[in-house]
Order: C-alpha cells, then sequence, then structure tokens
C-alpha cells in the first residue's frame, strides 16, 4: 500500500492511503462542511434496492455488468458523453443476458469516478517532477505546478458533475424530455430499466461528508453512489477506507489483487458481512490473466467456508496493464478475455457462479487499448488515446467482449 497521506485515519491513529496533501485545512473544513448539508446525490432506497439485486448476483441469478471511465473528468460530463455510455452498457446488458439467460444488473462507473489511486505520488516529466495528477476532484491533469496543486474546491465541483450525470442519466433511462434534467433535487434512477452508479471510495473527506442517517431506519448510507468498492491499493483490512465501509448499509465491494491472502478475505467478510447477508460485500477480483487460475480458488474456497454468499465479479482490465513502445499505458482485448475465462473456469470448476464483469470503457471510438475484431495496433494508440488515466475499450471492442463473454456464458 502506497501515499498514506491526508489527515482521516483509523482510530488506531493510522493515517488513510492515498489520499490528497491538501494545503489549505481550513478551506478544507469549508468545503466538507457545505457538502455535509448537500442533498444526498442517490437515496437510501436505491442503495436498498441494488442491494436486492446484487444478491440475485450472488445466489447466481443474475449478472453484474459494472463499467464506465478509468477517471471521469468534468469537461466529459455531457448529455452525449453520458448517453453514449448508458446505451454501450445497455447494449452489453442485452447480449450478455442472452447468452447467459439471466438477467443483468447494470451500474456506472459514473457520477463519482473522479478521484484516482496513483502508484506515485510524485510525476516525472521532462526533468521536473510534480504531485500525480489524482482525479478531477483533486487536482488537474495540466503538468504545472499549480494544475497540480491539490484544490479542495475540486470536491464540490465533483459534487456538481456527480448530480449533473445523475439528471444526465434519469432522464436518458427514463426517456424524459431533455428539458426535465435539473429540475428536481438530484435522486437516484430509478424506474425502468433500472440503472445504478458506483465508484471508488477514496476521498474520505468527501465520502464522510456525504455521509446520511436515514429517517426511516436510522442507518447510515454513503449517498455518493449506490455501490461504493475500495481499491486495491486502499484495502488493508483495518484500514481508515475499509471503516468507512463498515459504517454505511450501501451494498460495498473490495477489489482484490494477485496477492490477496485467504485471511484477508475472512477479515473483509468479518468487517463488512458479519450477518452473511447476500447482495452486502461484492468481490471484484483483478488478479491478471497470467494469476487469476492459481489465485482465484483459493479465495472463492475461503468465503465458501465461512458461509458468506458474497458475490464475484471479474475486473479484467487492472491487472493486464502494459506500456507500449510509445509510452501509452495500455492493455490487450485478448488478455482482457483470457482473464475473464480464467475466472468463468474457476467458478465452474467450484460449482460456484461467475457473477459478472467491471470494465474500463467509453462509449467513444478511442484508441486506448489494442486488439478487438476491428483492431487497434499499438501504432494507433496515440490517435485518439484521451483517457486522463488508464485506457478503456471503445464501443466497438466493448461490444465485442460482450459478445465473446455471452459465447463463455452459453457454454456454462
Ligand atoms: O485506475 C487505477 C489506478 O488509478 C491506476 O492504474 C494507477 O495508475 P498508475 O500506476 O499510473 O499510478
Ligand atoms: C484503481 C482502480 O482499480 P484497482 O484498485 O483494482 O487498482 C480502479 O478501478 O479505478
Amino acid at each position: 500500500m502506497v501515499g498514506v497521506m491526508g489527515g482521516i485515519g483509523t482510530e488506531a491513529g493510522q493515517r488513510a492511503a492515498q489520499q490528497p496533501d491538501w494545503p489549505e485545512p481550513q478551506e478544507l473544513r469549508a468545503v466538507t462542511g457545505r457538502l455535509a448539508k448537500a442533498p444526498p446525490l442517490v437515496r437510501a432506497e436505491a442503495c436498498d434496492r441494488l442491494r436486492g439485486r446484487l444478491a440475485a448476483v450472488a445466489r447466481g441469478e443474475a449478472l453484474l455488468l459494472q463499467g464506465g471511465d478509468c477517471a471521469e473528468t468534468f469537461a466529459g460530463v455531457t448529455p452525449q458523453a453520458v448517453h453514449g455510455k448508458l446505451e454501450l452498457l445497455r447494449g452489453m446488458a442485452g447480449v450478455l443476458g442472452r447468452g447467459a439467460a439471466l438477467p443483468v444488473v447494470r451500474v456506472g462507473r459514473m457520477a463519482g469516478q473522479f478521484a484516482k489511486p496513483r502508484s506515485s505520488a510524485v510525476e516525472h516529466r521532462d526533468g521536473s517532477a510534480l504531485p500525480s495528477y489524482r482525479g478531477d476532484a483533486v487536482n488537474s491533469l495540466e503538468f504545472t505546478a499549480a494544475g497540480r496543486r491539490p484544490d479542495p474546491q475540486r470536491m464540490e465541483r465533483m459534487y456538481e458533475a456527480s448530480a449533473t450525470t445523475l439528471d444526465l442519466l434519469r432522464t436518458y433511462a427514463h426517456g424524459a424530455p431533455e428539458g426535465q434534467a435539473g429540475a428536481d433535487i438530484p435522486g437516484a434512477v430509478d424506474g425502468p430499466p433500472e440503472f445504478f452508479v458506483s465508484h471508488e471510495a477514496l476521498l474520505l473527506d468527501y465520502e464522510h461528508a456525504l455521509t446520511r442517517t436515514d429517517d426511516t431506519t436510522g442507518a447510515r448510507y454513503g449517498t455518493s453512489g449506490h455501490l461504493l468498492w475500495v481499491g486495491e491499493r486502499t484495502r488493508a483490512p483495518e484500514g481508515a477506507h475499509l471503516d468507512f465501509l463498515a459504517g454505511i448499509r450501501n451494498p460495498v465491494a473490495v477489489k482484490l489483487g494477485p496477492t490477496t491472502e485467504t485471511d484477508e478475505v475472512l477479515r473483509y467478510i468479518e468487517r463488512l458481512d458479519p450477518d452473511r447477508e447476500a447482495g452486502r460485500l461484492t468481490f471484484v477480483v483483478r488478479a491478471g490473466a497470467d494469476r487469476i487460475r492459481d489465485v482465484l480458488p483459493a479465495l472463492v474456497e475461503k468465503a465458501l467456508a465461512e458461509g458468506a454468499a458474497v458475490g464475484w465479479v471479474t475486473d479484467p482490465m487492472h491487472g493486464n496493464t502494459f506500456t507500449a513502445p510509445s509510452g501509452h499505458k495500455t492493455r490487450g482485448f485478448d488478455v482482457i478475455l483470457d482473464e475473464i475465462r480464467g475466472f468463468v473456469e474457476v467458478h465452474r470448476a467450484l460449482g460456484t457462479h461467475p457473477g459478472g464483469i467491471h470494465l474500463e470503457l467509453t462509449g467513444e471510438d478511442v484508441t486506448e487499448c489494442v486488439g478487438g475484431a476491428d483492431p487497434v495496433h499499438t501504432d494507433d494508440l496515440p490517435q485518439r488515446y484521451t483517457t486522463a488515466c488508464d485506457p478503456r475499450l471503445n464501443r466497438r471492442q466493448a461490444l465485442d467482449l460482450a459478445s465473446r463473454v455471452a459465447e463463455l456464458y452459453r457454454g456454462a
């Protein structure tokens, strides 16, 4: 775990990992104070409903399709971009659902995916060193000292950008006239067809500020998104991010990388799902295509032995990143598919349910990942490489992948 910074920490006094070094404590307090009074972005009932849908995933009665940008950007919150991702996920869900003969629960990596954990706190370029870009919620991609300075007011822009995205999703999901978008307080996206939103609960100042008590039940909910997850770099079982997830009633997820130990799986279950409630906890495994078949069986067996009805989902993106000769980070379609194949094989061998896929994708015609039926080659990468962080599947690649994954499930 790298980059332990910032003021928020554990009860034992450990500082939270991957937090920005906010320069102005007073300004930070003013921002979180305002966010704490802002309307919730999602409703508790919708979080409960998603927990119910994820229970069906955990029981083997549904699939989860979770996807969206690696890093949402403020400039990327446009009607076209939001519509493009929604339509892409809708199309993929149709293909997957027909292949697996199961309903598909659709969850965007959207309306909150504005903060990024980084491998290094510092970026070096042409002999200069500046703080790494940590997502639009923290600083700017622009490589200047002013751009890279963490600015707490960006968390308010994240809130506004998330609210706008939710409004757009609600408009498109309901087919409501566009003019109605933004007329209400931003709320949960509900009504048929269902669509939920998720992001990594990384910026604890933001997530704590948006936590609310539900009047009817007295339970605490993270109201920044329906499903919140903790990533590979912040999943310390006794860390501040796990403390946060343990304190909210939303459905929650933990990313599991290739070094995950079975004892950690046990701790996550004890901390996050003590009542063994299907739908409460989803594990998103991102071991890499070369490791998934070795790593996953023991983790699944541990959860089974604990009597936990967790959902199992594969993220075939994050364990398969490499740098092309041009310097662009990329991922290969065939390797992505191979990690999904390995994930499905392991579950079939154990008699458990391969519950779904978590992808970085966009509805736009970008050239960021290589391969696919209409292949992007490494030489093509510079053409339309617009991601703010990691490479995404473009629309064509994502639909191809959905067809190939549907074949895997059809053969189940
Ligand atoms: O999306 C995940 C991480 O934020 C990303 O992979 C980190 O990338 P880095 O290794 O370039 O910091
Ligand atoms: C950072 C991410 O992934 P991971 O925590 O699995 O590296 C992510 O999904 O954005």
